[in-house]
């Protein structure tokens, strides 16, 4: 069996168990940036930075192609595209919930669980990443705070303080 074909095999055999294809994808990833970009947390912080929301989306569906079902479909450097956002744990945690609560609403539970124990795994690392990049070594559990006033905070959060 070449590479290509242990892989494409791998790929069958997630979807036969999770009932995942490329078009429960493509229906979590439109319906989750449907949410980010109406969130106060997040919607902002998306606007600023993605010019073009189709390529966006095609990009993140290919992405989550690769990492729910193994396809290599994505190629690219997420790190990188998160170091310098203006975000810190309460962002990653709005992030999660959203998408915990999206994967609920559009896939059936095995799915669900497939998609979130992956997001919750990525996002975790992404945080560290990020807290790493800010000078802050984070112990386990510990999350990435950074002072109000380098994150982008929602009008109501901002009347708080
Ligand atoms: C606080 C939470 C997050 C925020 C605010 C955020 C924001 C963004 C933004 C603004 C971009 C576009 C960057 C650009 O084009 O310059 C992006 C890209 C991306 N994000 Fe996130 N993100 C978050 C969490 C996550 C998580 C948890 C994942 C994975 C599970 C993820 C995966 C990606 C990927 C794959 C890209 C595309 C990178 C590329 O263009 O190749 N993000 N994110």
């Amino acid at each position: 069996m070449t590479a290509s074909e242990r892989r494409a095999a791998m790929t069958a055999s997630i979807m036969e168990e999770t009932g995942i294809d490329e078009e429960m994808i493509e229906r979590l990833v439109h319906a989750f940036y449907g949410k980010v970009r109406k969130d106060p947390w997040l919607g902002p912080v998306f606007e600023e930075k993605v010019a073009d929301w189709d390529l966006h989306l095609q990009r993140m569906c290919a992405f989550w192609s690769s990492v729910a079902l193994m396809s290599g479909r994505y190629r690219g450097q997420p790190m990188e595209k998160h170091l310098r956002l203006p975000v810190d744990g309460r962002h990653f945690d709005r992030w999660l919930a959203l998408f915990r609560e999206t994967a609920e609403e559009v896939c059936p539970p095995t799915a669900a669980q497939h998609f979130i124990e992956r997001a919750q795994q990525i996002a975790e690392s992404l945080e560290l990443g990020m807290a790493g990049y800010q000078g802050q070594l984070l112990t386990k559990g510990e999350r990435l705070r950074r002072p109000d006033d380098e994150v982008h905070l929602p009008q109501a959060e901002m009347n708080k303080t």
